[in-house]
């Protein structure tokens, strides 16, 4: 009975362990009748059933525990297709012998389906894994989910928060690489759900690094960390060297928390970790809160847009980068890390530590920007020129990447107004053949 009580106490810290003092009422005492003895033989036979269930020693192994996921259909709120583990088993074999098992989280996410299909092309083997949340329409992360489909690319509805789903999908894939792109994007809506980047980007990333630190064998980890942990940092053009210490929204402070944990996991567990700073990043497939996007859609249906300028005028910009330079970055980052060292979630040497830049080097004004647009969508926009809310925006970026092409060999070629050009045509095919206007 010992053994009984915590385990009971988690369930329902309410029910006290002595005696319980009740008092039955005077309405209920009178009606009361002994039951029958096979009921007391009924309730002695579950109490003694529980009994055994709850004392029964756990599986002394960590596989032991997840193994009985194996049948489950659903894992937090998701749902698991039932034969989930083939189908990942069997996404993530590579072409050849040297070809990486890479785990992309994120997948249904903009950089996220971008990287997967890039990687399943190249012969690599891939899991997709994302929790579709509805930060914005679920329509069109379905849909990159379909284009995931036909490239062959098994995506696992779950979330990085869930420990057991991912310590059983480590158990039974033996992935080379973790390409970490699942978090809560967005420098504005901080200001609204400050709780959901705290969830994605600190709670998430600790539990699916924890995952990869337990893993048999550690995979090579790279993540997406963002040009915005330059805060208010103003020596341009930002340098991994640079001060990070000044975030200017809780987006960029949850991202810098990352590459701090990062650290902690690289040094204490012998992790080879690589974070990506990427700058404004755009593209067919997307993100619709950005701003690239949904001006987009405003010129198209004619309604009024806002362009957000500094303290007298100043100019706001962004070193707005191409999703296909970005993808190479990732590709090539991937490429170059070196293997984690640790084994049994303990470090056996030093292992890798690096922070890239993946930008454009040209920053280009939101201005620029939107007069791009409006030739391209041969349309005018409704512009209202507003100061720029306080609200986790900062002036402008614009990206160093000589650390990244000298490491990585990288090196965008893609300037602002072909990459827009490829995203317009998306867009009108994209909304176009939904049949449906969306403007
Ligand atoms: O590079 C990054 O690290 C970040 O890039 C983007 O953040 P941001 O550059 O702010 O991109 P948008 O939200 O698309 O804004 C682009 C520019 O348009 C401006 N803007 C935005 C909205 C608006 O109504 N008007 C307007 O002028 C913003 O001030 C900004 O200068 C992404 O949204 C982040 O997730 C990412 O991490």
């Amino acid at each position: 009975m010992a053994q009984l009580k915590p385990i009971l106490s988690h369930f329902d810290p309410i029910i006290p362990y002595g005696p319980a003092k009740f008092k039955p009422d005077k309405t209920t005492a009178y009606r009361f009748r002994f039951p029958p003895r096979i009921t007391l033989w009924s309730f002695l036979f579950l109490f003694l059933l529980l009994l055994f269930f709850f004392c029964s020693p756990p599986s002394s192994t960590s596989a032991g525990k997840r193994r009985s996921l194996q049948n489950t259909v659903f894992s937090g709120r998701h749902r698991l297709s039932p034969n989930w583990e083939t189908k990942a088993r069997n996404s993530a074999l590579p072409r050849s012998k040297s070809g990486f098992s890479v785990l992309v989280t994120g997948a249904a996410g903009f950089v996220g389906t971008h990287v997967a299909i890039a990687l399943k092309q190249r012969g690599d083997g891939v899991v997709g894994f994302d929790n579709f949340n509805n930060y914005y329409e679920i329509g069109l992360k379905k849909a990159r989910k379909s284009l995931l489909d036909r490239h062959c690319v098994f995506i696992i509805e779950g979330d990085i928060n869930d420990a057991a789903l991912l310590g059983r999908l480590f158990d039974i894939v033996h992935f080379t690489h973790v390409m970490h792109l699942a978090a809560q994007a967005g420098v504005r809506y901080a200001m609204h759900n400050p709780s959901s980047y705290i969830h994605s980007n600190v709670n998430g990333f600790v539990t699916l690094l924890e995952a990869c630190k337990n893993a048999n064998p550690q995979p090579s980890i790279v993540w997406a960390s963002s040009s915005s942990v330059y805060g208010l940092n103003s020596k341009v053009p930002f340098s991994e060297k640079d001060r990070t210490d000044q975030p200017a929204s809780l987006y960029a402070a949850t991202k810098k928390a990352g590459e701090e944990i990062a650290h902690a996991y690289n040094h204490i567990h012998g992790l080879s970790i690589t974070g990506l700073r990427f700058f404004t990043v755009y593209g067919p497939w997307g993100r619709p809160d950005m701003a690239y996007y949904f001006f987009t859609k405003d010129i198209l249906r004619g309604k009024e847009i806002k362009i957000f300028e500094g303290a007298n005028h100043a100019t706001v910009a962004r070193d707005f980068t191409y999703i296909d330079d970005v993808v190479k970055g990732c590709l090539a980052a991937l490429d170059a890390a070196k293997k984690s060292t640790g084994s049994g979630g303990k470090k056996r040497g030093d292992a890798q530590f690096k922070i890239y830049n993946l930008g454009n080097t040209s920053p280009v004004p939101v201005a620029k920007l939107v007069s791009i647009l409006e030739k391209l969508l041969k349309t005018k926009a409704k512009k209202k020129v507003l100061p720029m809310p306080t609200n986790g925006d900062v002036l402008f970026t614009h990206a160093n990447i000589s650390l990244a092409a000298k490491e990585l060999g990288y090196k965008p070629s893609t300037d602002l107004v072909t990459g827009l050009q490829k995203f317009v045509e998306w867009y009108l095919g994209y909304y176009g053949s939904k049949k449906k206007s969306a403007w």
